[in-house]
Parts: structure tokens; sequence; C-alpha cells
């Protein structure tokens, strides 16, 4: 790292720099997926600078899975044990302690203080700089800090955008001015609203809404197409029945056409499109996100403010007509790329970029065909996603839909795992189902959706099978010990049948 303390030079800008400095690499963001991209490129022999305006550690750590998974961990453990007799009777006595369920996910955040995380960074040798992050030009950033000091950031070899996504909050006539909770508020509330309308069956509505209802909240779920739409039709079925079983109400095909708060702090009045209005006490808005892209500066460099950042699979950002920006120095790692909105996803992306931009920068051999070292191919057709309602969901690759789109030949088969000798010693009352997606061709798989307690830890079993592209003759080899859930492949491989003959 070279530094130059004084004015900028630099004849592409009039601004006066309190400092520049220069870097191999420069990361915007310092969520899971920046971290990691620097934490591979120092490891690959370059210098990195890391640039965050906010808590380093981002998005996952503070206000999306970690603390979710903290609301949420308290009610399926509380349901697990009602489950099981003996276990039921112990359990069944004082009620749910709300408070401590919040204050465990207050100590999951660390308070909201990233020390830990910035002694990570600095123990990884990156150069970490406080400080909001905009391109002046190619390979060029302005830094402004805290207070008001402007920075110069020059990159050698390349800069990163690793700058996340936000809720996204629809057009509807006075919602922004009805103060609703985003999944910001959702993960970091200090308190449970009694009444609380969730708009949007994604991934964050089901989840917030399990966890709300386990917490006490009466919680309206209302979603305009069936919930969790993306996965296997029979997920967001059994996730809707477990909600209801929870005392939330599930209200599909419904939308909000007018929002209004009775002043601060005051109850929020939803008109609905079906006629009838709703009143609670807190509006959660979960029906996407949108990228950190709108104060980047992203038009000094040809590009346009808030677009996603499509990239190529090395994760080179691509430009409107598909191409890498003229020298090949910008990449873009994470939700801001929108290739899959997961942590794992992203930072699969990081360790390929963080090395692709090593080798690139040092001429060292590149490994970019397909499933390469330099290159992010399960993206396209391998990404695997758990979420944790209860049931949990948990699923890999291509849903029977997905993959007849995407022009396979497919057969599908499914089994009801409360059926496997594994789903009758967990619960008294497991209800769960499993799918499994067959390239016919190939005769390999291309997804599978497990739904049930405990699934999440079976998925990666699946996206071995995947990625592997392990034929289903060789699955039959792969012995399920007995008694556990897993013996659902079993069961799914003897329904697909073995040789040509069915079971
Ligand atoms: C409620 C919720 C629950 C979720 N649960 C899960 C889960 O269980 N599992 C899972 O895999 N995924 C989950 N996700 C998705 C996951 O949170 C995201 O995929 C992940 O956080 C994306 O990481 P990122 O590093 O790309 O972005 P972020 O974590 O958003 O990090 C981006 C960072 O960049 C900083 N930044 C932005 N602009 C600038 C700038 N100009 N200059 C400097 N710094 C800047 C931001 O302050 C931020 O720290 C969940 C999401 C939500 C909303
Ligand atoms: N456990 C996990 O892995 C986890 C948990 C939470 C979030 N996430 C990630 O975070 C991302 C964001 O989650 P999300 O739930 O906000 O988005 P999502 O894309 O999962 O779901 C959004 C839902 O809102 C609906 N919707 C969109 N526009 C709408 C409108 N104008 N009116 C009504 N409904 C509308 C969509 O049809 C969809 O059902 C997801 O991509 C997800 O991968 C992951």
């Amino acid at each position: 790292m070279t530094s130059d303390s004084g004015s900028s030079s630099s004849a592409a800008d009039a601004q006066v720099f309190a400092e520049t400095q220069t870097f191999d690499l420069v990361v915007i963001g310092a969520g899971a997926i920046g971290e990691n991209v620097a934490d591979r490129a120092v490891q690959g022999g370059l210098t990195v600078a890391l640039v965050e305006a906010e808590l380093v550690g981002g998005e996952c750590s503070y206000w999306a899975c970690m603390p979710s998974k903290a609301l949420l961990r308290s009610g399926a453990a509380l349901r697990e044990a009602q489950n099981v007799s003996g276990a039921r009777e112990a359990v069944n006595v004082d009620g749910f302690d709300v408070r401590a369920v919040l204050n465990r996910r207050n100590e999951v955040v660390n308070e909201w203080n990233d020390k830990s995380q910035v002694e990570w960074v600095e123990g990884a040798h990156i150069t970490l700089i406080r400080g909001f992050a905009r391109f002046i030009g190619p390979k060029e950033l302005a830094i402004t800090h805290e207070n008001g000091s402007v920075t110069k950031l020059v990159a050698r070899h390349a800069i990163t955008v690793s700058t996340g996504s936000a809720a996204l909050l629809p057009d509807i006539p006075g919602l922004a001015d009805s103060a609703p909770w985003t999944s910001r508020e959702a993960t970091s509330s200090q308190t449970i609203p009694k009444r609380f309308a969730i708009m949007g069956g994604g991934v964050v509505g089901c989840e917030m809404a399990t966890a709300y209802a386990s917490l006490g909240s009466e919680v309206t779920l209302l979603s305009r197409s069936a919930l969790l739409s993306t996965q296997e039709p029979f997920a967001g079925e059994l996730v809707r029945d477990s909600l209801i079983g929870l005392g939330a109400q599930v209200k599909i095909g419904v939308s909000p056409t007018q929002v209004e708060r009775n002043g601060a702090g005051g109850e929020v009045t939803l008109t609905l499109d079906d006629g009838s209005t709703l009143v609670v006490d807190e509006l959660l808005v979960a029906i996407g996100r949108t990228p950190h892209t709108g104060d980047i500066g992203l038009e000094t460099i040809g590009l346009k403010p808030h677009q996603w950042l499509s990239t190529d699979d090395t994760l080179l950002v691509l430009d409107d007509e598909g191409r890498p920006l003229e020298g090949e120095w910008l990449y873009a790692t994470g939700d801001v790329n929108h290739r899959a909105l997961l942590t794992h996803q992203g930072k699969y992306q990081a360790r390929a970029a963080g090395d692709v931009i090593a080798a690139r920068a040092l001429g060292k051999k590149l490994s970019i065909e397909s499933w390469g070292a330099h290159v992010a191919t399960a993206d396209h057709e391998a990404v695997p996603q758990v979420t944790f309602t209860d049931p949990e969901v948990a699923s890999v690759g291509l849903t029977e839909e997905a993959a007849k789109k995407a022009g396979y030949s497919v057969r599908a088969v499914e089994y009801d795992i409360s059926w496997v000798a594994g789903a009758s010693v967990t619960s008294e009352n497991y209800v769960g189902r499993a799918k499994m997606v067959v390239d016919e061709k190939r005769q390999v798989l291309l997804g599978a959706t497990f739904v049930g307690q405990d699934v999440g830890e079976l998925i990666h079993s699946a996206t071995i099978a995947v990625v592997g592209e392990v034929p289903l003759n060789r699955l039959w080899h792969a012995v399920p010990s007995y008694p556990t859930l897993s013996e659902v492949w079993l069961r799914l491989l003897e329904t697909y049948g073995r040789d040509g003959s069915s079971f």
C-alpha cells in the first residue's frame, strides 16, 4: 500500500482529498461477502482495503440471518419438546419467556457491536477503512468519513462491489408515511407487537410470521401469491398449515391498497384489495430487496445507479451489452449481483472472486471452466437454501417446474417423511414431505426438497448429489443410517424405482 498525504493531484476530479491511498484491491462493503473477498485476495498475495459505512459483518450478522434465526429457535425448540412425551410434561410449566428470547437475540448480534469482526479483519491483514464509498472514475473512489472528511482510494488492479441490498418498499398510498417495519426492525425490535401484519409471503414473511406468532403476536400474513412460491408447492402449503396452527391468519391473494398510521406510534389501518380493513400495531413489509447501488457513483463508470450489477461467472461486472468494463477491473459479489440472495452463496462467490482477482493480478493460471476454482458455477442450478419456518423447508437445485422450464426431461417423485422410522422417533406428530427431481437422460438429481423438522441438516447430502452429478444407481450405495431422517433418501429411490422397476 502506498499512502500520499495532501491534496489529490488527479485531473479527473476537482475535489480536494485529505489523503490518497492505493491498494491492489478495494472491496466496498464489509458484509460477510466483502469480508471473504478481501480475505481470499490477501491470502492470494494482494494488498486489500475493505470499506464499510456501517457495521463490519453487514446485514446477515446484525439484521438478517443471525437475529432472525435466534428469534425462531426458542419457539422451534419448545415445539420439538412439546411433540415428545416426557419432554412435553417438562416444558409445559410457566409458558414462554419472551424477554429471554429477545435477550438471547441481543447476545447473538453482540448488541449490534462489531468489535469482534473488526478484530478478525485486522487479524486477516485487511486494511479496514470506515466510511461511505462512491466511484469517481475507473478504479477510483471517494470515501466520506463520519467526521465529514473525504479521502481518495485508488485500486491498482480491481474494485469489488459488495454493498448488499435493502428492503424494497412498494408504492402504496400512505405506506411510506406509516413508518412500516422492514426486516431491520423485525429482527432488532425489543418489543413484540400485539397485532402484527406482514406483507409478503416469501422467505422473510414466512420466517417472521413464524417467529412473531411464537412470541405471542396476533399475526396476519398477506401474500399476493402462494407462500414460498419459488419452492415446490407443498412447501408453502405445509408452512401455511403450520402458521394457522400457531394462530396466525394467512390471507393468500390479498394485498394492501392503502396504509395509514394514526399518529406517531399509533395503530396502523390497512385497506385491503378484498374490500376489508385490518388494524394492527405494526406492519412489516417483506416483498423482496433493492440493491445498494443508488448513491455509489455508478454513473461515473458508465453504469446506471440503482441497478443490480450483473456479472459473468468470475464475478466480473458486465455492462448493458454483456461485456466487462474496459480493463476488466470491476467485480460484484453477494446480494448486489442478484445471482442468489443468500449468505452462503455470496460467500461462495467471494471465494471465487478473491482468488480470481489475485490470480489475474499476479498473472497466475486461471481455472475458469465450469466448476473451476475461479467461477461460481453452482449459482445457476445448484443453490441450497434452508427456510427456518416450522416445518423447515430445505431445498437445492431446480424444482420440477423450473427443471421443465429449463428444458430437461424430468421425472419427479415424492415421499411422506413421517413414514420414515427416524421421523417417528424424532416427533410424535412429524409432518413432512420430500421430493427429488431427476434428469431422466443422465439419471442424475437436478433438485431435492425436504420439508419437516430438522431437515435443514439433511440438505447438504442433496447438494453433494446435485453438484457431484452422482448417478442414481450409485446413490443406491449411499446407505442412510437407521433410524435417521436421512432414510428418506432410500424411500425416494425406491419410489423412483431401480433398474427400471418401480416399487
Ligand atoms: C431477515 C433476513 C433473514 C435472512 N436470513 C438468511 C439466512 O438464514 N441464510 C442466508 O443464507 N441468507 C439469509 N438472508 C440473506 C442474507 O442476509 C444476505 O444474502 C446477505 O446478508 C448478503 O450479504 P452481502 O455482504 O452481500 O450484503 P450486506 O450484508 O448487506 O453487506 C453489505 C455491506 O456494505 C455496506 N455498504 C453498502 N454501501 C456501502 C458504501 N457505499 N460504502 C461503504 N459500505 C457500504 C453496508 O453497510 C453493509 O455492511 C436473510 C436476509 C434477511 C433480510
Ligand atoms: N433462510 C433464508 O435463507 C432467508 C431468510 C430470509 C431472507 N432470505 C433472503 O432474503 C431475500 C429477501 O426475502 P423476501 O422475503 O423479502 O423476498 P422474497 O423474494 O423471498 O419474497 C417476496 C414475496 O413478496 C411478493 N411480492 C413481491 N412484490 C410484491 C408486491 N408489490 N405486493 C405484494 N407481494 C409482493 C413476492 O411474490 C414474494 O412472494 C430472499 O431472496 C431470500 O433468499 C433468506
